[in-house]
């Protein structure tokens, strides 16, 4: 008898959620949490339109409408893992609290697909006995359609959790590699974290403000590099040990080779008049710094300015 397909639970089905379900369905049973799609997906399922996986209509096992109706319609099994890929806003709502419903103290494994630094604390705080996993995407899918050609996803552990994940990582990483999905691995997922911010930081933030793509942004690039230093030195004084002229080379050179006239999630998300992810982006690490009594000035100004702009954005929706 073979052993039964492992259960998960995607919430936040939008871009990345609705992708990693599909890789992740050729070998698992997948729900997914659906609320504006909802009634979409359950008639037409996702409609995906990659380069690398091709095209096709994704239809998950089961389409739910919150995270309770999903361990519903999972008919009393267990999910051994549940996908986060929502949008990381703490200020909106606690992911942990959302997703409780669905977990089985001890035993399901948590994993975050989501951009940010500190988005782990809460999850570790409500379930310090349940496995987590961290990940980060490259990938730019618009909402159903993968621009960026390679994605990849960074499968990470979380230094200060006190569960060893790593036998679960494994499970997942295979199960994402049945589903060709290009895997790296890490054993200290902030480290990673801190450095995509070098590029979140600055980049987002720039042209978010600048309301212009990275061709634009080239205009204000003594502020790049100015945010690229103050977050290297705030993740310096946090116990890593970048060379911030290496840091803003890497950046900069990455953009101008490979990322020119692209558009950050983050200026999408302001012209989508949708609440931008400025705390895991910006806040935590603006925090951190402060607790270490670093100063990093530009970092605190690209805070302010896209958490008023953030507000002034929402404001104008009502
Ligand atoms: N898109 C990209 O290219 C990349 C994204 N990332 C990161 O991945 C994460 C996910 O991003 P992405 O997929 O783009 O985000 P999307 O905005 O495309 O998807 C988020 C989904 O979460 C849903 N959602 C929001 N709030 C709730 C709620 N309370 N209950 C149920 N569902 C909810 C939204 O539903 P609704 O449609 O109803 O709002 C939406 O379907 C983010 O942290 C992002 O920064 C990282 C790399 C690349
Ligand atoms: C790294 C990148 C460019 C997507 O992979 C991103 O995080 C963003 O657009 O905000």
């Amino acid at each position: 008898m073979s052993a039964p397909s492992p259960q998960i639970l995607t919430v936040g089905s939008g871009a990345v959620g609705s992708l990693y379900s599909w890789r992740l369905a050729s070998s698992a049973a997948v729900t997914v949490v659906c609320r504006s799609s909802y009634d979409i997906v359950t008639k037409q399922g996702f409609t995906m339109t990659t380069q690398k996986f091709g095209d096709a209509t994704f239809h998950p096992d089961h389409v739910a409408k919150s995270v309770e109706e999903a361990v519903g319609l999972n008919n009393g099994r267990p999910f051994d893992f549940i996908l986060v890929t929502l949008k990381a806003l703490p200020l909106e709502y606690d992911v942990s609290k959302m997703i409780e419903p669905a977990v089985t103290r001890g035993k399901t494994t948590i994993v975050l697909i989501q951009n940010g630094l500190g988005i782990e604390e809460p999850i570790v705080q409500r379930f310090p006995d349940n496995p987590l996993i961290s990940c980060a995407a490259y990938v730019k899918p618009g909402h159903i359609k993968m621009v960026i050609p390679n994605e990849h996803l960074v499968v990470g552990l979380y230094k200060p959790s006190k569960v060893d994940s790593s036998q679960q990582r494994q499970v997942f990483v295979d199960l994402l590699e049945k589903g060709n999905v290009d895997v790296d691995l890490t054993d200290d997922i902030e480290q990673l974290r801190w450095q995509k911010l070098f590029w979140n930081a600055s980049y987002s933030s720039v042209c978010t403000i600048l309301q212009t793509d990275t061709t634009g942004s080239k205009l204000a690039k003594n502020t790049l590099v100015n945010v690229i230093r103050d977050v290297a030195r705030a993740a310096n004084a946090n116990g890593y040990e970048f060379d911030e002229q290496e840091q803003v080379d890497l950046m900069i050179g990455m953009t101008e080779g490979k990322a020119e006239g692209y558009k950050p999630s983050m200026l999408l998300d302001y012209e989508r008049k949708q609440p931008m992810e400025v705390e895991v982006i910006l806040g935590t690490a603006l925090r951190r710094a402060k607790e270490k009594g670093v100063a990093v000035p530009y970092l605190e100004t690209a805070y302010d300015l896209c958490t008023a702009l953030n507000a002034l954005n929402l404001r104008s929706k009502m």
